[in-house]
């Protein structure tokens, strides 16, 4: 039975992670993290990752960019690997996240679904072949109470489309900020907030009168939450390093 401690486990993520745990009998969630340390389940609950003093065998995190620090430390400290889920993190915290994998083992992805794993690939190829005629916009849609915008999946597939550009693309936020035309050299990026949107994202190549589109839709909090869990498990025992969603499929 993996013991995990879930940080972000009074936030909607950490919510549905512990309904999947409780049901599940190869992992068990020994305490939970959150600034709110209110109690819902049947572990403990404390504001910081140090006032934990127990033992445990993988750490999920859904909580916020302000816990990385403390947490990738806490990680190290106790030898325990952990799977960052929290999206929103600045260039220097992706930064952080990179030199603290050399020391401790660390799962990242910004989408735990294998379907958003699989568009990154499809995206990649269609670039491939579109992307030196066509133009790239992505267009994702959330819930109204995300903090952070563009998604951490729409910043993980434009990176991704990037790498297999000859010339490396210019990010395009704020197309009404500016009076001017498109610019070849530009992946657009937008983000659209509303009522209890799950996730959505959409690449788009648009060429001269035709237009391909890749979607994928996530229906359910659930698809993320199982990833999550199965990647925390695959996390167990593993040495220092950076693991992703390729490591486990
Ligand atoms: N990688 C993935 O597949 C997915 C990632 N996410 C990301 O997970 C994160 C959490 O999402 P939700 O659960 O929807 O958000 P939420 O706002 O419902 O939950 C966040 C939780 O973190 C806690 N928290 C905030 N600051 C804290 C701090 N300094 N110390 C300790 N706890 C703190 C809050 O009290 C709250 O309970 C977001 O960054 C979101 O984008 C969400 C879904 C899927
Ligand atoms: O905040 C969310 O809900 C989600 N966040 C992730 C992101 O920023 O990409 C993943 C998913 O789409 C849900």
């Amino acid at each position: 039975m993996k013991q995990i401690i879930l940080s972000g486990c009074n936030g909607k993520m950490g919510h549905v992670i512990s309904n999947i745990v409780a049901g599940r009998d190869d992992c068990t969630i020994v305490a939970g993290i959150d600034i709110n340390t209110q109690r819902h389940f049947d572990y403990p609950v404390f504001a910081k990752p140090s006032d934990y003093a127990g033992g445990a065998d993988v750490i999920i995190d859904f909580s916020h960019p302000s816990v990385l620090t403390p947490l990738l430390a806490f990680s190290k400290e106790r030898g325990i690997p952990v799977v960052l889920a929290t999206t929103g993190y600045s260039k220097a915290q992706i930064e952080e996240i990179h030199a603290a994998a050399k020391g401790t083992p660390v799962f990242f992805t910004a989408n735990m679904s294998l379907g958003i794993n699989l568009m990154v690939e499809l995206a990649k190829k269609a670039a491939g072949v579109l992307g030196d005629s066509f133009d790239i916009e992505i267009i994702e849609k959330h819930h109204n109470q995300k903090i952070d915008a563009p998604s951490g999946t729409a910043l993980m597939i434009a990176d991704a489309v990037s790498g297999v550009l000859d010339e490396k693309p210019q990010y395009v936020y704020d197309r009404h900020s500016q009076r001017k035309k498109r610019d070849k050299n530009e992946i657009g990026i937008h983000a659209v907030r509303g009522g209890t949107i799950v996730g959505e994202h959409d690449i788009m190549f648009a060429g001269r009168d035709e237009i391909l589109t890749i979607s994928h839709t996530a229906m359910s909090k659930e698809v993320f939450a199982s990833g999550a869990v199965n990647a925390a498990v695959f996390m167990c025992g593993k040495t220092a390093g950076l693991y992703n969603m390729k490591d486990m499929v």
